[in-house]
This record gives structure tokens, C-alpha cells and sequence, in this order.
């Protein structure tokens, strides 16, 4: 069952629990273009959904350790280098539950940035503001020594990759694929379609490392609008199984968009008020109320 919030600021545990969920609710969406769902691996020939899921769940102790951080006095600069300690340590024992295979280095990235600055903040504008500070604070211990494929596609193309959109406070998920994700709820549609609209939008206007790296600019072009042409078809369901089986065809994957979707889920699933304007105490009430309805 999906854990609830029912205080806040949340406890570690409740976090980490709704961090571990959102990303086990994208590696289930099916279908997706490229990537791995229920119905295969996509464009991937190392990881399948078992696999994904058994590395969300790897990375729950790291979540509440991050998530705790923020109970624990000090200044941005320790709290950064604590963040990078405990990130690497993430990494390591995700490439431990899969056998070496980067499933989530992304999502461990985002989400966990997210879900430090979750544990202070009191709106949604809060977490995207803080988990920006967190981003734009070097490291004491420095840039990964491993040069990863997303830094080579940042080198190569010129685009901006996962550290650049976590220091501009994650753009692509507050103007994108929070409002697809509400707007197709709002219309009644399903969770599932929702988030798969949240998806392909996101697809059509991420810089994804993840795609540069395989299929290079024209790659990344061919995504961008076939994701375009899904959301603007009057039949989005049968034209996203069309785009999934040519995006696994051509072995083009959107793992950056992937994890930014499941930032997206994650922080939907906190329904915290959206700005820092004062709550109203009528708003305090329906979050109570929706919090209880959901589950
Ligand atoms: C700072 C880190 C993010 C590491 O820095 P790095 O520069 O190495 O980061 P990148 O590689 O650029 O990006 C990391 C992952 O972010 C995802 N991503 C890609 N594009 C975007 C984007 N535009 N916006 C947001 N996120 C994006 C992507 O992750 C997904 O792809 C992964 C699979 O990719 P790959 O390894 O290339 O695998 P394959 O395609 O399968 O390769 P082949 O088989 O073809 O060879 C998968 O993991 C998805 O999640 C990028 O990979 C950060 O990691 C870091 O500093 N860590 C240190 C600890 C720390 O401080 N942590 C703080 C938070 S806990
Ligand atoms: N569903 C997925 N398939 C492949 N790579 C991913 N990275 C994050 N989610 C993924």
C-alpha cells in the first residue's frame, strides 16, 4: 500500500517510503518509448523491471538518511558534503542490488535532493528552491572522478544535463511534468495516462543525456518530435505505443526523463501547498482530506 503523510514536516521514514514508490510507479508505467516497463526492456539490453525495482528499493535506507538530514543542525556546506557522502554510498549499493547495471543514478540524483530539502520545506516552492541551493553548492570532495556518459553528451552537445537542471530548481518538472500530470487529473483522465502524458512531455523538451549518448543530436531530434506528434495526435494511446515500439527499435532511451518523472510523482505524492503564500486554513483542510482519500 502507498505510505501516507500525515504530519508535517514528515518524518524520514514516511519520506524515504513515498521517494522509493515514485520510482517503482515509473519503472511500472507501460508503456514508455525506450525505456523499461512491464512489457520489456525497451531500448536496454542490461535491466529489466525486476531489476529496477529491486534497485528502488535498494536505495530506501539512503533516502531516510537523507530525508533526516534535515533534523540535524548545520550550515549549506556540511549539509552539501553529508548529501554527497550519503549519495555516493546510494550509488554504490544501487550498483550492488543490480550486479554494476546504472539504473537510477539519475533518479537517486534528483529525488535525493528533493527529499533533503523535503524534510525542511513547507511548500512544493520551498523543496524546488532549497533542493537548488543544495545543487549550486560544490562538493568538498569534488566532481565524480569517473567520467560518466551524461558529462561526455553535456561536453559534446553543449546542452545542460542533470546538475544543470537541479541548479536552475528542476524546471522540467515544475513547468512541465507537474502541470501535464495535474492537468490530465484535473480532466478526470487516469493516474496512468496522466503520467504518461507527464511523461512525453517531458521526453519532447528534456535535453536528455541519456538519448545524446546513444543517437547523438539526431537522435535527440527524432525523440523530441515523435514525443510531440504522441501529444498532439487525437488518438494519444495508440500513438504512444507506436512511438514506444520505434523508440526501442532505435535503442533511444529517456532515462533523464524518466527520473525526472519520478521526481514529478514524488513530490505530487506530498500534496504540499504549491506556493509560500500562507496556507489557508480552508487549503490545510483539503490536503488532510485528499491525503485520507488517497489511500
Ligand atoms: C552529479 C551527478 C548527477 C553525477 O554527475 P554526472 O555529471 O556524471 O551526471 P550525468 O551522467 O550527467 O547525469 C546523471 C544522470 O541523470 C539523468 N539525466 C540525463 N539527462 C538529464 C537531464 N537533462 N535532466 C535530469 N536528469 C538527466 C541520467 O540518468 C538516467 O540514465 C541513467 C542511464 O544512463 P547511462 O549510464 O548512460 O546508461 P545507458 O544508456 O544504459 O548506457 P549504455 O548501456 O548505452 O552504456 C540511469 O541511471 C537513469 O537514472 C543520467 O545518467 C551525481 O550522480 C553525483 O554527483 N553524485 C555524487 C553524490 C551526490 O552528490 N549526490 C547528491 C544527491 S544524493
Ligand atoms: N524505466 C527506466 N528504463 C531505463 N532506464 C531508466 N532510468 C530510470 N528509469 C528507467
Amino acid at each position: 500500500m502507498t505510505p501516507t503523510l500525515s504530519t508535517h514536516p514528515a518524518d524520514p521514514e514516511t519520506l524515504a517510503a513515498l521517494a522509493v514508490e515514485a520510482i517503482r510507479e515509473e519503472a511500472l508505467l507501460t508503456p514508455k518509448p525506450g525505456l523499461v516497463d512491464r512489457n520489456g526492456s525497451g531500448g536496454h539490453t542490461d535491466m529489466d523491471v525486476s531489476m529496477l525495482l529491486r534497485s528502488a528499493d535498494s536505495l530506501h535506507e539512503t533516502f531516510i538518511r537523507l530525508a533526516s538530514l534535515s533534523q540535524q543542525d548545520m550550515d549549506a556546506q556540511e549539509l552539501r558534503d553529508r548529501v554527497g557522502v550519503l549519495g555516493r554510498i546510494g550509488e554504490a549499493t544501487m550498483l550492488d542490488a543490480t550486479g554494476g547495471v546504472n539504473t537510477h543514478r539519475g533518479a537517486l540524483w534528483t529525488i535525493g535532493l528533493l527529499i533533503t530539502a523535503a524534510g525542511r520545506a513547507e511548500t512544493e516552492a520551498g523543496i524546488f528552491r532549497r533542493a537548488a541551493a543544495l545543487a549550486r553548492t560544490s562538493d568538498s570532495a569534488g566532481a565524480p572522478a569517473q567520467s560518466s556518459n551524461g558529462q561526455r553528451a553535456v561536453r559534446a552537445f553543449g546542452v545542460s544535463g542533470a546538475v544543470s537542471e537541479a541548479a536552475a530548481g528542476f524546471p522540467h518538472i515544475t513547468q512541465v511534468a507537474l502541470p501535464a500530470l495535474r492537468a490530465g487529473l484535473r480532466r478526470g483522465d487516469t493516474v496512468e495516462l496522466s503520467r504518461q502524458r507527464a511523461l512525453v512531455s517531458l521526453i519532447a523538451s528534456v535535453d536528455d543525456t541519456c538519448i545524446l549518448h546513444r543517437g547523438g543530436r539526431s537522435g535527440l531530434r527524432w525523440m523530441q518530435r515523435a514525443a510531440r506528434r504522441t501529444l498532439d495526435g487525437r488518438r494519444f494511446d495508440s500513438a504512444l505505443e507506436r512511438f514506444a515500439h520505434h523508440a526501442d527499435q532505435r535503442r533511444l532511451s529517456p532515462g533523464g526523463s524518466a527520473d525526472l518523472l519520478a521526481g514529478a510523482i514524488f513530490v505530487n505524492s506530498l500534496h504540499l501547498p504549491q506556493t509560500d503564500s500562507p496556507v489557508p486554513l480552508l487549503q490545510q483542510v483539503a490536503r488532510q482530506e485528499a491525503l485520507h482519500a488517497d489511500h
